[in-house]
């Protein structure tokens, strides 16, 4: 499929951030048919949820499991090869060289995709200074891309601000999924590098994460709509 053959509704990402099997069909039930993709990250992995992930897609829903695999690369290799049974549509690997031919070695010929984090969107350059790296954010971005590119990635997370400069090195060929999304008005917390859904998508994004803007509103499935709504004005 390309970029332009995703319906805007499809390009909604909701991250189950809560804290039990339970609460994660729940909001699945209020969010209905509105929302057709889901992730499962940290949180909901460790309270069980991995199974989630083949009850979900029984359903008829896409999976994006945030597993954030970071390891010696044989590790990486042999639990890519158990995710790409779980029945999810991405996985993601830290953008680190020896961690995504692991996990690339690991898919294989599977249908699941290999998404390489290439900065957290809760850092900013002081964080990455702090943390003993010597490139900013957007140096970093860029480097582990092309490197990603090269290793046969399938595509990347960044915030929505590195997304323009990403096409320019990736082009169409990769996926581009974007966490730190804020509608207007809300809340960033932790999230250091965000931008709202329309620009985002107006900025190249394929995909919008979104998960406490959604999962803690009073009415998560009038936000989530109103969020597609967004996307699909800004694409026209
Ligand atoms: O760089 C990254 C990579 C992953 N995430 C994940 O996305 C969601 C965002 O949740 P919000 O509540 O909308 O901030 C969360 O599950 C993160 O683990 C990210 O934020 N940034």
């Amino acid at each position: 499929m390309t970029p332009a053959e995703i319906a805007p509704k499809d390009r909604l990402i909701v991250a189950l951030d809560v804290p039990s099997v339970d609460a994660a069909e729940a909001m699945v039930g209020r969010l209905g048919d509105s929302v057709t993709f889901y992730k499962i990250g940290y949180q909901l992995a460790y309270a069980g949820g991995l199974p989630l992930i083949g009850k979900l897609a029984d359903k008829g829903k896409k999976i994006f499991a945030d597993l954030k695999m970071h390891d010696i690369g044989n590790t990486v290799t042999r639990g890519v090869e158990s995710v790409a049974k779980l029945g999810a549509t991405f996985v993601t690997v830290h953008a680190y060289p020896q961690t995504m031919k692991g996990a690339v070695e690991g898919r294989g010929s599977a249908s699941l995709k290999i998404l390489a984090v290439t900065v957290l969107t809760s850092y900013n350059d002081d964080d990455l200074h702090a943390a003993g790296y010597r490139l900013g954010v957007s140096e970093l971005v860029e480097a582990r891309a092309q490197q990603a590119q090269v290793l046969g990635i399938d595509g990347l997370v960044s915030s929505p601000e590195e997304v323009g400069s990403l096409r320019k090195i990736v082009g169409h060929q990769m996926r581009l999924v974007t966490p730190g999304i804020r509608p207007a008005g809300s809340a960033s917390g932790d999230q250091k590098r965000i931008m709202t859904p329309g620009r985002a998508i107006s900025a190249g994004a394929d995909y919008l994460v979104v998960g406490r803007p959604v999962v803690e509103a009073a009415d998560p499935k009038a936000i989530a709509e109103s969020i597609q709504a967004e996307v699909a004005q800004a694409l026209g």
